[in-house]
């Protein structure tokens, strides 16, 4: 017992859903106004705590007792979609991410300038007359898509169409599944999370069709490798992709090869990667397309380094490119999600640290806003965009703090942060050397909310190639 304070409410199990979708922010800051934190209220059929800048900090730490995969799979059910559950070897997806990705940056760069340029030559393009272009929050899936593929399955299969396709629109097509609120779950908690797997259950989803892509291009390249291995022994040279990690693992049976298994863990870290890179790669393009006041500033800052060094840049320059970096932190600030990183008890029950206890399975929303607007941080104007704040500082934008939490924290922080604000950044640099961009009508460009959640901007860009040349990479 001596759970958080339960806010009334009058409609049984509906509760205070309604609030939560529609008037988010105003509801939250009311009942943390009026109850502290942390509280309850019922959504969705459901008692959930609500947590704030105060115990965000604590549920992160606490890796023992939550689990965010918990609540994911509620809504992305792949557990029940695929045919080998990606959530039982979560530790080793977050390792593969950390040795294979973020701790091999610096061999994974040139690849990802090199896919970087090749995606705004093919899909933005030279641009000597302004270029209206639509859904860019497409373009940047197919971006980090291209990249993500090339790290994932190597440079040889990259070049096909299909493969990076498939990365770029996998998460999308299966999200119009998932797109509806878990209203299901008024009648019983789990009815939601089986009937949205429905279609993928009967083979009506595009998974399979993704599926199949992935096994077709990966197989020659596995076959190859098979062959050379046999025929040089200890003169292979392995690849430095996902695809050669996985193949090296204690459990791959190099004579009977379970290429259902290995297109599953490659769909788990597509999932975890693009749509949400892509995202934030759309809204870094968006702020800084709505914002010709800090023009000047960053492209004095690109075209100097990218004189310096004569035009092949490398890990170490973007690394001096301190605006940028600080640009990047502050639109992922202002991402606009309100929730970030719900988790669930897993252990018997939690105790918070002000004696409130919570039962096992119960799903802790952390109003993570709270934390990235918060004003003995960020100043009494938190949530104005002040794009040069973490310049003194000197703190990357890939570093995970109290208040801010846009990659998690704690010991299950993402370990694709590096990887995806690298690619952030290197986007935005090239972008800056190469065009002039500007939103419709000169305004600031607004997110779409989806309840607590946003999506990037639905308008158009405009893209115009610059006057002054940059250097160009040979
Ligand atoms: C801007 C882009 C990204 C954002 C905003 C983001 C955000 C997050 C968040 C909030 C978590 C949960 C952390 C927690 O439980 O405390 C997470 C976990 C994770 N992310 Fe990312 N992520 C991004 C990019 C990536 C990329 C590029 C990869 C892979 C290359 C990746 C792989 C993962 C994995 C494997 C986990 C699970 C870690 C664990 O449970 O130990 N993410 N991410």
């Amino acid at each position: 017992e001596n759970e958080p304070p339960l806010v009334p409410y009058t409609i049984p199990v509906i509760g205070h859903t309604y609030s939560y979708l529609f008037d988010t922010e105003n509801f939250i800051r009311k009942c943390l106004k009026k109850y502290g934190e942390p509280f309850n209220i019922v959504i969705f059929g459901k008692v959930t705590t609500i947590v704030a800048q105060k115990y965000i900090p604590e549920v992160l730490k606490a890796h023992e007792s939550f689990d965010a995969f918990e609540v994911f799979k509620e809504f992305v059910p792949l557990h029940l979609i695929l045919d080998y559950d990606p959530f039982k070897v979560i530790g080793f997806h977050a390792k593969t991410i950390r040795e294979q990705i973020s701790g091999k940056l610096s061999f994974h760069f040139d690849n990802m300038q090199k896919d970087i340029l090749y995606c705004l030559d093919k899909w933005i393009g030279e641009c000597d007359k302004p270029r209206n272009i639509k859904d860019i929050w497409d373009l940047t899936n197919h971006v980090i898509g291209k990249s993500i593929a090339n790290a994932c399955i190597g440079e040889e299969a990259s070049q096909h169409e299909d493969v990076v396709h498939t990365f770029a629109i996998l998460t999308q097509d299966m999200n119009h599944y998932f797109f509806l609120p878990p209203f299901l779950s008024f009648i019983h908690q789990k009815l939601h999370e089986y009937v949205i797997s429905i279609p993928f259950l009967i083979g009506l989803s595009p998974i399979s069709k993704h599926k199949n892509i992935l096994i077709n291009r990966m197989k020659p390249i596995v076959e190859t490798r098979i062959q050379q291995k046999k025929s040089l022994g200890n003169s292979y040279k392995p690849s430095n992709d996902i695809l050669e990690y996985y193949m090296s693992q204690s459990d791959f049976d190099s004579s009977n090869v379970n290429y259902s298994y290995l297109a599953d863990l490659l769909i788990f870290l597509i999932v975890a990667s693009i749509a949400t890179t892509g995202r934030t790669m759309a809204n870094l393009l968006f702020d800084y397309a709505s914002r010709p006041e800090y023009w000047d500033e960053l492209y004095e800052e690109a075209s100097t380094i990218n004189k310096e060094c004569n035009g092949k840049l490398t890990f170490n320059d973007i690394n001096k490119m301190i605006k940028l970096d600080s640009f990047t932190r502050e639109s992922l600030r202002h991402m606009g999600d309100m929730f970030i990183a719900p988790h669930a008890v897993i252990a018997d029950h939690y105790t918070f640290s002000n004696g409130y206890t919570i039962p096992k399975g119960r799903n802790v929303f952390d109003f993570s806003e709270d934390c990235l607007f918060s004003e003995s941080k960020y100043g009494s104007d938190s949530k104005s965009f002040k794009p040069f704040q973490f310049v003194p500082q000197n703190i990357s934008a890939s570093k995970v703090d109290r208040t801010y939490v846009v990659f998690g924290g704690g010991r299950h922080a993402c370990p694709g942060r590096f990887y995806a604000v690298l690619m952030m950044k290197l986007f935005l640099y090239n972008i800056i050397l190469k065009y002039n961009v500007k939103t419709e009508n000169d305004g600031v460009a607004k997110k779409v909310m989806l309840g607590p959640f946003t999506n990037p901007p639905k308008e158009s860009l405009i893209f115009e190639r610059r006057k002054e040349q940059r250097i160009e990479m040979n």
